[in-house]
């Protein structure tokens, strides 16, 4: 027989004020009419750690073409780990990522093409490729309390013209107020956009807009501040929504959300409730829910969704991109994926450590052999 559950464990609410009632109404149907923001579709790179890399010239240009008919502004392609992410570390990409933004570009005119750059794994050079090949928006991404090595590639963009922006991954892992003082770092180099990075999906709303309203502090608001979300935690759109409420005015999507881990916020949705909040963003909601459906879902070679390891991500604060590494180690050494990511996410790993995901496997495996039996 089971249990009767009784009232009794619950705390009991503070009285109700007018202010917050109105501050309510800022997240309902509406209420945040008059903000205006741009949107980054990143299928075309942040979806390539969930196809394994593998994406082809057919698959871009189809993707792309779709994304400006739908009026996307900018979009992202690159290798998953950005330019010249390629390599048996991160995985090898199936088509060159040069002839990817090349098939992009040939296929879009009102709409800019971003790359996602490294430092590190990739270099300025890269960058020049890139725009030699059509791209204008310059994204350097960091680990969130690295910002000073991004420097000289957030300079060499600039100098070349390029819309730089600064990607300040595994936000999570630092307080607002760092996370703020790493942006200012960024905007002396010439950052015109820097961005909060939930690299790991394991933020709330409030832990977006503390970090959003640190940086436009820490920079008297003079970049405009991005946010890119994962939906480890089921928290993607609620996310974006809080980050935009909080001042964010660049905010990055994936159709149907292909994406690590969990994925993105889905291009449709974001499309689709910031124009029920009254955000503008330029896009056709319509043709967004469209291309997500027709062009994107056939390229998902898995589906991405808030399984058991993408749950995990969030919940342990691990990186979204190492979710295929920990699936490959789980098989091979025949540890539950499950120790393998909290293991990881004590360790507090940051990007570029994805060997350690098979240090990590191995020894748990070594530790079971050793346990005695029964
Ligand atoms: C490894 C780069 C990474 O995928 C960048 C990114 O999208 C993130 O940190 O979420
Ligand atoms: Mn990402």
């Amino acid at each position: 027989m089971s249990a009767v559950y009784r009232l009794g464990r619950e705390t009991a609410p503070s009285p109700v004020h007018t202010q917050q009632v109105q501050a309510a109404a800022d997240f309902g149907a509406g209420g945040m009419a008059g903000i205006e923001v741009t949107l980054v579709d990143s299928t075309l790179r942040d979806g390539s750690h969930a196809v394994n890399h593998q994406f082809t010239v057919e698959q871009v240009r189809a993707v792309a073409a779709s994304l400006e008919a739908a009026r996307v502004p900018v979009i992202e392609v690159s290798h998953g780990d950005g330019l010249s992410g390629s390599s048996l570390v991160y995985g090898l990409s199936g088509t060159d990522e040069y002839d990817l933004i090349r098939a992009a570009a040939e296929v879009t005119t009102d709409t800019a093409l971003a790359v996602l750059l490294l430092p590190g794994i990739g270099v300025r050079h890269d960058l020049d490729r890139a725009q030699e090949l059509g791209a204008s928006v310059a994204r350097i991404a960091t680990h969130c309390t690295e910002a000073d090595i991004a420097d000289v590639h957030i300079r060499h963009a600039r100098d070349r013209g390029m819309l730089t922006v600064g990607f300040l991954m595994m936000s999570h892992m630092a307080t607002p107020a760092v996370v703020g003082a790493q942006a200012r770092i960024m905007a002396d180099s010439g950052a015109e956009v820097v961005y909060v990075v939930d690299s790991a999906g394991a933020m709330l709303p409030g832990d977006f807009a503390a970090r959003v309203l640190a940086i436009r502090d820490a920079t008297d608001d003079s970049v405009l501040v991005g946010v890119h979300a994962h939906h480890n935690l089921g928290l993607a759109v609620a996310n974006s929504l809080a980050a935009v409420h909080a001042g964010a005015r660049w905010v990055d999507a994936c159709g149907v959300g292909l994406g690590a881990g969990a994925g993105n916020a889905p291009l449709e949705m974001i499309a689709a409730s910031f124009e029920r909040a009254g955000i503008g963003t330029g896009v056709d909601v319509r043709a967004a829910i469209d291309l997500a459906e027709d062009v994107v879902r056939p390229v998902m070679a898995r589906p991405v969704q808030g399984d058991r390891p993408s749950v995990l991500l969030g919940y342990a604060g691990v990186y979204g991109s190492f979710l295929i590494h920990a699936e490959r180690a789980a098989a091979q050494f025949g540890v539950p994926i499950a120790d393998i990511l909290l293991e990881i996410g004590r360790r507090k790993a940051v990007g570029g450590q994805e060997d350690l995901i098979v240090e990590v496997a191995a020894g748990l495996a070594a530790a079971r052999a050793a346990a005695p039996v029964g």
